[in-house]
């Protein structure tokens, strides 16, 4: 709210407001009707006794200063320079959380007292459907910087009050959090400078905090005159090894005429008349040169390279080199990389969108890793300190699946905690939710799923409260969920809300590095030990079309490690288990085996007949478990669903012989 109404016309709009119950309008700023508005929406009364809701437990308010450690740790300093500013004016500096809850403050003893009467707290929510329109929770709402003075103030209780705050954003434009200078307006120090210097110190701290999480990414350090790098008012753009704008703060969108929507879909090449490979040439021969580049708009800027040496090795200029596809980057997913085209195109998709509000949905057979993939993606993005919690919806009985993901208050039905359960959609708070088979989450579940990610929030069993949530979310499924919603089995609007982006991990008869996954494996297994497969095993296992993916593979690799001897390196054929045999030693139509040297192993070459192979192998798992599906699930490391479907779907076609 840039101006503040005069006296008569705020006067006026108030006295409109306690008669009538009703916003005026023209009276006041848009934005402080619209505040005013939500307050009435939420139920609260302007004038009497409010009663203000109880602050966070020992429990949440340390659960927000983990959630908020780096926010936190970044903007201390910060704000003891800002208190500095406003030391002797009886104000107090404070940091909320993206919820409105204060996290830190600062203040002056003087204010000390009047600032605890209405809660200026750690612990105390400012969220305006808590305390009505106020600079913290409007800022919140508006997403802009905000100045409340007095009577602006919604509750009558806090017109003492003359407070600014502004949003703290992240390199990707989400909240972290408000910080807010909050004062006695009768003690005649209210001044329309306070919102400017909050206003700049919230950028302060955007900076410091995008600089500290971006390190091992480039950094471009813009302004239109030399002199003003390094200053608060630089530009600051995060680029990926491979040119995409990954992060920016708001300076650095203005200047290069982006929006933050834009942030992870925009090369650097798009927007600058530059190679990213010509400059990082010119950054290896002089590090501090400060570059003038020119924006295809036409405008000039002045720019200045920040890059990781350990991350960013000599990298030659390639003419080609911006055409050449992504390089995986030395992140979690680039660890599990062990060479498959189709698999690192998938997490060359993800990686753009890691950090960014765009669900991840991963398609793929059972066991070929996309909890795996998941994980990994959640350790290679921003949220990576802050907990994955993975749920497996077709393993949750389906009477136990509402209070299992929404939590619920004591004693909301009979066998409850007494203390109730936080659920697990909220301990993903600030990290990444998993939805294991999100296929076979049962319906009346999937709706309230829908809910909660539509409005952020998530209301425990026997509360009427909604808590907000954030997390990123990354689904997985085996099956056709568009089918599933043709079908009516599964909603078609929660698969679009769950489906930012598909990605499809191959199967691992699909996959073209059997040979450097089985080392990666046995390597995993004893990395004290330099293991290998015998050349013949090799052959048979590189061509074996493996039902159970690489759950099944790992499986069998670890039993027959179990069964080496100690003074053994290789795994023979006497190390594997006896049906996995009988699979293997089936004849294999047209393969073509291929070797298997003593050090890295080859990219296997073997055509099969895989279905054949597939079918076989359950066959005589079931042969083996005179019949007990469940018991052939385990041996192959496939689920019993999985065995279902190979035997239907070769049911279907026409018999062959094996
Ligand atoms: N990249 C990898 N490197 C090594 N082992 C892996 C990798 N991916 C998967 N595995 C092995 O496969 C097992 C199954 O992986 P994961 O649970 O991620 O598969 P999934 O596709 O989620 O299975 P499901 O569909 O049954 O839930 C893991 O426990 C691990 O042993």
């Amino acid at each position: 709210m840039p101006s503040i109404p005069t006296p008569i016309a705020l006067r006026q709009a108030r006295q409109h407001l306690l008669e009538s119950g009703q916003c005026p309008g023209g009276l006041v700023h848009e934005r402080l009707t619209r505040s005013w508005s939500r307050s009435m929406a939420a139920g609260l009364v302007p004038t009497g006794r409010v009663l203000a809701p109880e602050p966070a437990s020992s429990g949440s308010l340390r659960q927000a200063l983990s959630a908020s450690h780096a926010l936190l740790a970044h903007s201390r300093p910060i704000m003891e320079y800002v208190f500095d500013q406003v030391r002797h004016s009886q104000s107090v500096v404070v940091l909320a959380d993206p919820r409105g809850m204060l996290v830190h403050t600062l203040g002056d003893p003087l204010f000390a007292d009047k600032a605890a009467r209405v809660a200026l707290a750690c612990g105390a929510s400012w969220h305006e459907e808590d305390r009505g329109t106020n600079a913290i929770g409007t800022a919140l709402v508006e997403g802009s910087a905000v100045q409340i003075h007095g009577s602006e103030h919604f509750l009558e209780r806090n017109s003492f009050l003359t407070c600014a705050a502004s949003p703290i954003l992240s390199a990707t434009g989400d909240l972290l959090g408000i910080l807010d200078i909050s004062g006695d307006h009768r003690s005649g120090q209210a001044h329309g400078h306070t919102l400017g210097l909050v206003s700049t110190a919230a950028r302060m701290i955007e900076n410091r905090l995008l600089v500290a999480t971006c390190q091992r990414n480039l950094r471009l350090h813009l302004h239109t005159q030399p002199e003003g790098i390094g200053s608060v008012a630089e530009g600051i753009v995060v680029v990926s090894e491979d040119g995409w704008i990954v992060g920016a703060n708001r300076v650095a969108l203005t200047q290069l005429g982006l929006q933050t929507g834009d942030i992870g879909a925009t090369l650097l090449e798009r927007v600058l008349d530059v190679r990213l490979d010509d400059l990082l040439t010119r950054h290896q021969r002089r590090s501090s040169q400060t570059h003038m580049l020119r924006l295809h708009s036409g405008a000039t800027l002045f720019a200045q390279l920040q890059a990781d040496a350990a991350t960013w090795p000599t990298r030659r200029a390639s003419s080609a080199a911006h055409l050449q596809p992504a390089q995986p980057a030395g992140d979690a997913l680039a660890q599990i990389d062990t060479g498959d085209a189709r698999w690192r195109a998938a997490a060359d998709k993800v990686r753009r969108v890691v950090g960014k509000p765009i669900a991840v949905l991963i398609q793929g057979e059972c066991g070929v890793g996309k909890e795996v993939f998941a994980r990994a993606l959640h350790a290679s993005g921003p949220r990576h300190a802050a907990p994955f919690v993975a749920i497996n919806c077709g393993a949750i009985p389906e009477s136990l699946i509402e209070a299992e993901l929404f939590g619920y208050v004591g004693g909301a039905f009979t066998g409850a905690r007494k203390e109730g359960s936080l659920g697990r959609l909220r301990e993903a708070h600030g990290g990444t939710l998993f939805l294991d088979e999100i296929g076979d989450m049962p319906l009346p579940m999937q709706t309230r799923l829908l809910r909660v990610l539509q409005e952020r929030s998530v209301t425990p069993v026997g509360s009427g409260t909604a808590v907000p949530v954030d997390f990123a979310l990354v689904c997985a499924t085996h099956c056709q969920l568009l089918e599933a919603a043709a079908q009516g089995r599964f909603r078609q609007d929660l698969y679009y809300r769950i489906n930012g982006l598909t990605v499809q991990l191959p199967a691992l008869r699909e996959r073209s590095d059997f040979a450097a996954l089985a080392q990666r494996l046995l390597h995993d297994l004893h990395p004290e030990r330099a293991l290998q497969l015998a050349p013949d095993l090799y052959a048979r296992l590189a061509g074996y079309a493996w039902p159970g993916n690489l759950r099944q593979v790992a499986s069998v690799l670890r039993t027959a490690c179990a069964m080496l001897g100690d003074e053994e390196d290789t795994l023979d054929w006497g190390h594997m288990p006896d049906d996995l045999i009988a699979a293997l030693s089936l004849p294999l139509n047209n393969a073509v085996a291929a070797p298997c040297p003593a050090g890295p192993v080859p990219a296997q070459s073997a055509t099969l007949n895989l279905q054949e192979l597939s079918h076989a192998a359950i066959q005589q798992a079931l042969q083996s478990t005179r019949g007990n599906v469940t018991q052939a699930a385990r041996q192959l490391g496939i689920s019993r669903q999985t065995i279902y479907r190979k035997l239907e779907g070769s049911a279907a076609r026409q018999p062959r012989s094996v």
